[in-house]
């Protein structure tokens, strides 16, 4: 923890998911699913689209009603109000500043925004100087820094992330990930992504789900620890591994 005291939040519990259960008009999505999520690790998720990656998200979150399955955190306490959520969409609101923005929770449960918590945060991000730009001022970088922002300043020890970086262009995203990788280090993160070599460069541990019901057909640690260099040569195997997981249809 940094002397300011709000770097990272207490120890990140790992997660285990069992038994899961998620039927949709009749049809499995999850039947008897697991998966384990180590503590303080970024795990990434990968499938093809539609194979339930962000109904597994919001089964872990306790989102889902209709979803059965036990949600075990290894510290043995509940996992209910340990979570942040990052998505793709940055959802800001328009009519709020960068600092309004990134306080949002704070607003949401009526308390007084935590002021050096919110500079330190948008310092770290790049984005003191933009503190009273509205989301309209800023590209979608900037607007996505601010979203990571806004994730970091609820210092929850757990973070599920929704495909953070899809909608930016390629070298913004290298940088978001090079700073997402940073940030969240020491935290439990579970991170869907549909590209292979943003997992390769992020993830401590990889996970695809295929298959409906979905399993988890390959779970890897690639070497070395992240964020990993894009050019790191030994990622250009693993990708073709995950691509030829991701087009291997169920049951081949
Ligand atoms: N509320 C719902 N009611 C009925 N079907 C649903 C509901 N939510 C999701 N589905 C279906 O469940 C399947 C999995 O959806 P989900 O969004 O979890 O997949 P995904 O892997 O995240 O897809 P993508 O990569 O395209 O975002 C899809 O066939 C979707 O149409």
């Amino acid at each position: 923890m940094s002397s300011v005291g709000f770097d990272t939040p207490d120890a990140a519990p790992g997660i285990r998911l069992s038994g899961a259960r998620l039927h949709y008009e009749g049809v499995a999505l999850f039947d008897n699913l697991s998966l384990n999520l180590p503590a303080g690790r970024t795990s990434c998720l990968l499938g093809p689209s539609g194979v339930g990656k962000s109904s597994l998200l919001a089964l872990l979150a306790g989102l889902n009603a209709a979803a059965e399955g036990k949600i075990e955190a290894s510290d043995g306490a509940a996992l209910q109000g340990r979570v942040a959520w990052m998505a793709q969409q940055d959802l800001l609101l328009p009519w709020l500043n960068v600092q309004d923005n990134v306080t949002l929770g704070d607003r949401l449960r009526r308390q007084p925004p935590k002021h050096a918590r919110r500079l330190h945060l948008l310092e770290q991000v790049g984005l003191a100087e933009r503190a009273d730009s509205v989301p309209a001022a800023l590209s979608g970088g900037m607007r996505q820094r601010v979203a990571l922002a806004r994730t970091l300043y609820e210092n929850q020890p757990v973070i599920f992330m929704d495909e953070p970086f899809a909608a930016l262009d390629a070298v913004t995203r290298l940088e978001l990930q090079d700073l997402a990788g940073g940030l969240l280090a020491g935290r439990t993160v579970l991170l869907v992504t549909h590209d292979p070599l943003e997992a390769l460069r992020l993830g401590h541990h990889l996970l695809v789900l295929t298959g409906r019901p979905a399993r988890i057909s390959e779970a890897f640690a690639p070497p070395g620890m992240p964020p990993r260099a894009p050019d790191d040569p030994s990622l250009l195997a693993l990708q073709a591994r995950l691509l030829a997981a991701l087009r291997r249809k169920e049951g081949a």
